[in-house]
């Protein structure tokens, strides 16, 4: 390379002095700008190039670098200058600084947030041992209400990517690109599109983070390795117009993809993790209604794979309207007695409405007539009323839990009536909101309530964020009184009532089902996540509470059990996926032997599989 020593000492002495200095000056450039530009030899690939903070540049990485050193997948879609990156990182910053002066809100959770998450960059092992230690504490913190406040911000809170992003653009990469993930082997992947995150609707590519949350989960509650947890988000787009609009939003600036394309970047996913990890379990999270009903159905008689929406929150659902029928002082088996209003039809309500209707017409005989009793016990409330047969244009997941013409006279009911009329016709034992519109259960519909017909009427407000649950526990029991039994998806502290007594507030989530669905499926090797596996997990969750407890209104166990809740539910799947001959065996233990385990030995085998976050000893090994 030229420099500036270099200038002979004729072509010295033959320029006017002026020339001279021009020349110098002109060559040392040349050199600066040549040594800038020098390519710099790396020699790694990968996520040991994001990790290495002299040569990360993280989401600045052209997409034709990002090829070449095996980044495709590892960031977000969009590529930023730097400049943008400075101006995402001073947005973030500001905005901080605002909220702070605006008074404590999301901020001070959003603190904890980015503390939290920066431990788990440097130390997981650190990281999980915090969260598994203060989970009750931690888990509003890395999950719901906080990871919906992360995912709303997600672009301005951007540092370091963590799991892996297909995009629209990548289509027909995907089988190569999965290899640019670091780990052989991945035990759990959670995929989300975005598009109906917590009750906040579509937020794109910053969907990531309820990913990553639900994965938290999974380490801490059912022990999965963290080095094989791997959250996905599939980029197709966001309808939503505000990011659409914001110049540092960080996924494909793009409306959504729909119809077969969309069907056909999902089969090439599915295929490409399935193809380099055969015996992953993938968890669908967070997809618009629409779609998460039909890529359950087409997905799940052939790979190893389940949607939390419709089926965890079914089951968690089915525990605690089991509760509230114990809460009660009755007996499991009243039911299917029980008149249950579902406000929301979405993934969540009619998933609900499904599994329940289910579980009743089995303890009804299971047939024919069964089932129609079973259904005839709802009644479901959507954004547009009453949902009845006469509705035009009905859902068809709707519709076998549309109530009939002739109910309706009988009622006094129509198609369309609002929740407060469904509410004083029917007096239902429960109202249960997936609605994710806050207060819905407003002051008349609880004061409605308390003509139920029964002794304990038990409200089930499951929309998350907090901001959306359906009713706070402080509403319900000062309108309804201490009998009502409350839970929320969202957690809230107890109510004090006066007089010593407490007003129990339940967190009624998925979460306590979603990881050892995951971990039993592992664990047994089956091949597919059955209802019966489900039913089985729903029926332990119920029958974990004690007598004593439910009697006080505690349907749900608190979060600091959820390590020991999803080992109990873990082991019952396994051993349902044993009795419907569905197990193949994990490791060393084959289906044969898994048969012979008993009932304890089942819950030891989970219990002795699950990783405890302390330090391996680590030994040096050449190459
Ligand atoms: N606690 C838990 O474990 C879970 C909670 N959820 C929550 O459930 C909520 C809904 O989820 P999806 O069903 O997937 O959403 P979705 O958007 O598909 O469904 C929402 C439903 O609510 C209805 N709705 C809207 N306004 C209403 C009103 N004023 N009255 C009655 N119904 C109304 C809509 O018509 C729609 O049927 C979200 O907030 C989500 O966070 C979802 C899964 C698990
Ligand atoms: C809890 C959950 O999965 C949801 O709100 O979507
Ligand atoms: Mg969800």
């Amino acid at each position: 390379m030229a420099n500036a020593s270099s200038i002979s000492r004729s072509l010295r002495r033959s320029l006017a002095p002026d020339d001279l200095h021009r020349l110098l000056l002109q060559r040392s450039r040349a050199f600066v700008t040549a040594e800038c530009h020098r390519p710099v030899v790396l020699h790694k690939r990968g996520p040991d190039i994001l990790h290495d903070p002299w040569f990360n540049r993280g989401t600045a990485f052209s997409m034709t670098e990002r090829d070449r050193l095996g980044l495709r997948g590892l960031l977000p879609p969009s590529v930023v200058s730097s400049q943008q990156q400075i101006d995402r990182f001073m947005g973030d910053l500001k905005r901080l600084e605002q909220n702070a002066r605006d008074g404590p809100s999301d901020t001070y959770q959003l603190a904890k947030w980015r503390i939290l998450n920066r431990l788990h960059d440097r130390n997981e092992t650190m990281y999980y041992k915090v969260l598994i230690d203060n989970i009750e504490e931690y888990a509003p913190i890395v999950y719901t209400p906080t990871v919906g406040a992360v995912c709303q911000n997600y672009s301005g809170l951007f540092r370091r990517p963590r799991g892996m992003y297909f995009s629209a653009e990548d289509r027909g990469e995907m089988m190569s690109m999965v290899y640019n993930w670091p780990a052989d082997q991945v035990d759990m992947i959670v995929v989300t599109d975005g598009s109906r995150i917590l009750g906040l609707g579509d937020l794109g590519v910053q969907g990531i983070g309820i990913a990553i949350g639900k994965l938290d989960l999974y380490v801490a509650a059912a022990g999965i390795n963290p080095q094989r947890v791997l959250p996905v988000m599939i980029d197709v787009g966001t309808n939503n117009e505000k990011l659409l609009k914001d110049p540092l939003y960080l996924g494909l600036q793009e409306h959504r993809l729909e119809g077969e394309e969309y069907v056909e970047i999902i089969d090439e996913f599915m295929e490409a993790v399935f193809s380099r990890w055969p015996n992953v379990i993938v968890q669908f999270e967070d997809f618009q209604s629409k779609w998460a009903f039909r890529l359950l159905q087409r997905y799940r008689k052939t790979y190893r794979m389940f949607n939390d929406d419709v089926q965890g929150t079914a089951g968690v659902a089915i525990a605690g309207l089991l509760g509230a029928v114990r809460a009660q002082g009755r007996p499991m088996i009243d039911f299917p007695k029980q008149k249950i209003v579902v406000a929301g039809a979405g993934s969540a309500g009619i998933g609900v409405v499904n599994a329940a209707s289910r579980t009743m017409a089995r303890m009804l005989g299971n047939n024919e007539i069964a089932f129609e009793s079973a259904r005839s016990q709802f009644w479901i409330v959507d954004a547009h009323g009453l949902i009845t047969e006469e509705r035009v244009d009905i859902d068809p997941d709707a519709r076998p839990f549309a109530r009939r013409k002739s109910e309706l006279t009988h009622q006094g009911l129509n198609e369309g009536a609002s929740l407060i009329e469904v509410v004083k016709k029917v007096k239902p034992d429960v109202i249960l909101g997936l609605s994710a519109v806050g207060g819905l259960f407003s002051k008349e519909v609880l004061e409605a309530l308390k003509d139920s017909s029964s002794s304990r009427p038990a409200i089930f407000a499951m929309s998350n964020p907090t901001k959306n649950a359906e009713c706070t526990p402080e509403e319900a029991f000062s309108i309804i009184g201490e009998t009502v039994v409350f839970s929320s998806g969202s957690p809230f502290d107890d109510v004090d009532l006066g007089d010593g007594k407490i007003g129990h507030s339940n967190q009624g989530n998925n979460m306590y089902l979603f990881p050892g669905i995951g971990l039993g499926t592992l664990l047994s090797g089956a091949r597919i996540v059955s209802d019966g596996m489900l039913q089985a997990a729903a029926e332990r969750l119920a029958s974990y509470m004690k007598e004593e407890e439910v009697l006080q209104g505690i349907i749900y166990p608190p979060t600091s059990r959820i390590r020991d809740i999803t080992k109990e539910v873990a082991a019952a799947v396994v051993r349902e996926a044993v009795a419907e001959d569905l197990a193949e065996g994990y490791r060393d233990m084959d289906a044969r032997e898994l048969a012979r385990l008993s009932e304890e030995e089942t819950v030891d085998y989970v219990k002795n599989n699950m990783w405890n976050p302390v330090y391996p000893t680590v030994v040096y090994k050449k190459d």
